[in-house]
């Protein structure tokens, strides 16, 4: 019998209760009653995929934070500063790792943390050296297996593979990380005994790096490990691979001694032959047949085909069924999502549902006829989909046919530019801004969930959003900012609130996926072609800069990054639905403009994201990606200030497609790594302006005026002072008022300090 698996489930809950649980820990909680919250969570996520039918549900895929941290703690990874911590108090010494701690005396900065992959969920970066030793520190993948045991319910943990594990982490001293392997097998091979020895049949062992373009060290770092955990006792080992096709690391992937091989089909959907050609017989092959990380219905008869050949090829037995990557990256269950459209709820499957159709396919293998009338049904919603008349519209359709290279290009270069914005807009040097978001309070999330419900009228919910908007310019003031923000307090998010004005677009109430620790987003539904009907920010920017003499900065979200953190249609090309984007921004850009705003930021916080996987795919997506976010950006004069902003990204290897923006000014999230981010714009000799973040907002903790004073000069020390603006990370939406004062008090200090003692030469 074809059995149907699952490479994870969402952690966070159909109503973010592991959100609450955790932030509520953080606020004083008792560990015990978010422990309790957690096992709730993973039992009823167990059974739940029982019940839908899967027959071996993952465990050790749930985590408090997050599970690259988690390895990091299992493996004892964990650096020095941290140990005293950890060794007391071990869950204050993991959430140090994640956010950093700032009490009793103790001042520990967070971990960085950077993309996972190609999507938009953020892990924490394990930090290693060259005298690095690992020990099995923690046996939660043990402990969550037989927590699922004790409920009755067998399961296939999870680990992520040593490889990818060494992959996602750096060290600190420059050293080679993969020559730490050898350090680090014998602690999986204890792990893997001990799972063994709790019952465990199977273990899903996770290498996405295998997707990878993979040099000669990581391939042999591969055979290495692989060989080292072949003959010991231990469970059957599924190796995962998802987020692309394996091509070029097919044959490696195949050879490796393990038991079976989970590939994508959705991505990867042209790789199935080869895959059945190169896995030895006796293997277990597992298919990602159901998207894991989009939202539309599996065209379940292209499943069926790719399942039905797999099937006769290796037999029943030897196949599994999956979606293609964990689900983590998908929302819960669209049974929640009540009002939504009901011909377009027709279109989708969230986690839940996709389990369904794994089952749905698996019973078509066995019972054609029995399951025809579902396969029906869903036929029939896909071809609903595909004819629908509301997906097309002409007058998108001829303006981006219209497009014309001069509409990506600004009227003058750089130089010009920067000549004449200075003259309209004299600053000091060392300019001091923020990144746009001020803290979305509880208050304001309150005052918003309560316009959405209807119990307060649009007139208040106006009122109080212009007082907070009013308060936060006030503020600013105060500090002594030189270029002000209007706080973003009408937004719910950067992507979903543009979202909501633009045709084209749906939202779901309970949408949630997680985004990094307990912070969550609600990724639009990108179901048509896009337009702008009406500007979108131009009220709130124009009411801000009413209130100052000072420039107030325009804030929008870029056309990249909107495409990248929605759920995109895959009934066109991304770069259609991106240029789409970018032409409703354009028109946003120029309204502002003529509004008289006239510094204007375009966050592209996910262009690196967005970069594919293989090296080979990258110019064609730079190409495109840069068009827009220029297309968005070109409509406007000389004297309008374009500022871009992006975190969270490596720069090394795009810094040309990041020149080629040409945005005025970018700030760029750098003082985790403190400043070690700045090195390609260094390399480069980038030309235009930056803003190295020196305050790391994902963290509550308060930099003082010394720190960020010795990262601007770390800074300054590289780029010539000229180019340079001080500002935070990102933005401050998650902080609170007390820290973001503090802060920002000693980051306008820090820039006087600057000027007090760094000379500053403008090229005319
Ligand atoms: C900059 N980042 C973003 C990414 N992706 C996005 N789509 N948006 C981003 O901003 N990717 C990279 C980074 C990731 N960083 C973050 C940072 C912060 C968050 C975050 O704060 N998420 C919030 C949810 C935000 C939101 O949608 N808020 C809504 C709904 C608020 C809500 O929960 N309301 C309650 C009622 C009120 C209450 O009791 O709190 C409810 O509905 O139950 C809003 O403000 O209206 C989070 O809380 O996780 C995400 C990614
Ligand atoms: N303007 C946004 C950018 C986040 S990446 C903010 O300040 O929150
Ligand atoms: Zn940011």
């Amino acid at each position: 019998m074809t059995q149907i698996g699952n490479l994870g489930f969402p952690r966070i809950g159909a109503r973010r209760e592991l959100k609450r649980a955790v932030e509520a820990h953080w606020r004083g909680g008792d560990a015990a009653t978010l422990q309790a919250t957690a096992r709730e969570l993973r039992l009823r996520h167990w059974t739940l995929q029982r019940e839908a039918g899967v027959d071996l549900p993952p465990s050790n895929d749930f985590s408090l934070y997050d599970q690259v941290l988690d390895a990091a703690f299992c493996v004892d990874a964990i650096p020095g500063r941290y140990r005293a911590l950890a060794d007391a108090d071990p869950l204050a010494g993991y959430f140090a790792l994640a956010r950093g701690h700032q009490r009793d005396g103790i001042d520990l900065h967070a971990l960085e943390m950077t993309k996972w992959f190609d999507t938009n969920y953020h892990y924490i970066v394990p930090e290693l050296h060259a005298d690095q030793a690992f020990a099995l520190r923690d046996d939660k993948p043990v402990r969550e297996y037989l927590e699922a045991q004790d409920a009755g319910i067998e399961t296939r943990p999870v680990l992520i593979g040593p490889v990818t594990l060494l992959w996602l982490s750096k060290t600190t001293d420059g050293s080679d990380r993969f020559a730490l392997l050898e350090r680090l097998l014998p602690v999986y091979a204890a792990l893997l005994r001990k799972l063994h020895d709790a019952g465990a049949g199977w273990v899903q062992i996770d290498e996405p790096a295998l997707v990878l373009d993979l040099d000669d060290t990581m391939r042999a770092a591969y055979r290495r490990a692989y060989a080292a955990l072949a003959d010991i006792v231990r469970p059957k080992l599924l190796l995962a691979t998802y987020f692309g096709a394996l091509d070029d690391n097919l044959e490696l992937a195949a050879s490796l001694p393990v038991d079976g091989l989970h590939v994508d089909l959705v991505r990867g959907r042209e790789q199935l032959d080869a895959v059945l050609h190169a896995l030895p017989a006796g293997r277990t092959l597992s298919l990602g047949l159901v998207d894991g990380r989009n939202i539309w219905r599996t065209r379940l008869d292209d499943a069926l085909v790719l399942a039905r050949y797999a099937v006769e090829a290796r037999g029943a037995d030897a196949v599994q069924l999956a979606p293609s990557c964990s689900l983590l990256h998908v929302p819960v269950d669209l049974k929640q999502e009540k009002a939504l459209d009901p011909e377009l709820r027709g279109w989708l499957a969230f986690a839940t549902q996709k389990l369904d159709e794994l089952r749905l396919i698996a019973d078509a293998l066995t019972d054609a006829d029995a399951a025809e009338p579902s396969l029906a049904e869903a036929r029939a919603a896909i071809d609903a989909r595909r004819q629908s008349a509301r997906v097309h519209r002409a007058d998108v359709a001829a303006r981006l046919q219209a497009i014309r290279p001069v509409d990506a290009q600004r009227l003058s270069a750089f130089g010009t530019r920067r000549v004449a914005q200075d003259a309209l807009r004299p600053l000091p040097a060392f300019p001091t801004t923020t990144i746009g978001s001020f803290p979305q309070t509880l208050e304001v999330r309150e005052a918003r969930a309560a316009h959405k419900s209807g119990t307060l009228s649009d007139a208040d919910y106006d009122a109080f959003i212009a007082a907070e908007t009013a308060s936060c310019v006030r503020e600013q003031e105060a500090l002594g900012l030189d270029v002000l923000v209007h706080g973003e307090f009408e937004r719910n998010d950067m992507v979903e609130y543009f979202g909501e004005q633009l045709d084209g677009f749906a939202f779901t109430k309970l949408g949630w996926v997680q985004s990094y620790g307990s912070r969550c987003v609600k990724p639009p539904l990108i179901w048509g072609d896009v337009a702008r009907p009406a500007p979108m920010t131009v009220r709130w920017s124009t009411y801000a800069q009413s209130l100052t003499d000072r420039p107030m900065k325009g804030m929008l979200t870029g056309p990249v990054t909107i495409l990248q953190w929605s759920f995109v249609r895959d009934d066109q090309p991304r770069a259609a639905t991106c240029r789409q984007i970018a032409l409703a921004l354009r028109d946003e850009v120029i309204d502002l403009e003529a509004a008289g705003i006239g510094v204007i930021q375009i966050d592209e916080p996910a262009l690196r994201e967005g970069l594919p996987l293989r090296r080979a795919d990258w110019a064609a997506y730079l190409d495109w990606a840069v068009e827009s976010f220029r297309i968005s950006a070109s409509g406007v004069a000389d004297t309008t200030q374009i500022h871009t902003h992006m975190c969270y990204s490596e720069f090394n290897d795009i810094i040309e497609a990041v020149a080629a923006m040409d945005a005025d000014v970018i700030s760029i999230e750098t003082s985790r790594s403190r400043m070690e981010l700045l090195d390609a714009f260094v390399r480069f000799r980038y030309p235009n302006g930056i803003g190295p973040g020196v305050y790391d907002i994902h963290s509550p903790r308060v930099p003082d005026v010394d720190e960020m004073t010795r990262l601007l000069e770390r800074a300054a020390d590289r780029i010539p002072p000229a180019q340079l603006w001080v500002n935070p990370d990102c933005g401050l939406k998650t902080r609170g008022w007390p820290e973001t004062r503090a802060a920002l008090q000693a980051l306008v200090e820090a820039a006087r300090r600057m000027r007090a003692h760094t000379p500053v030469t403008r090229a005319a």
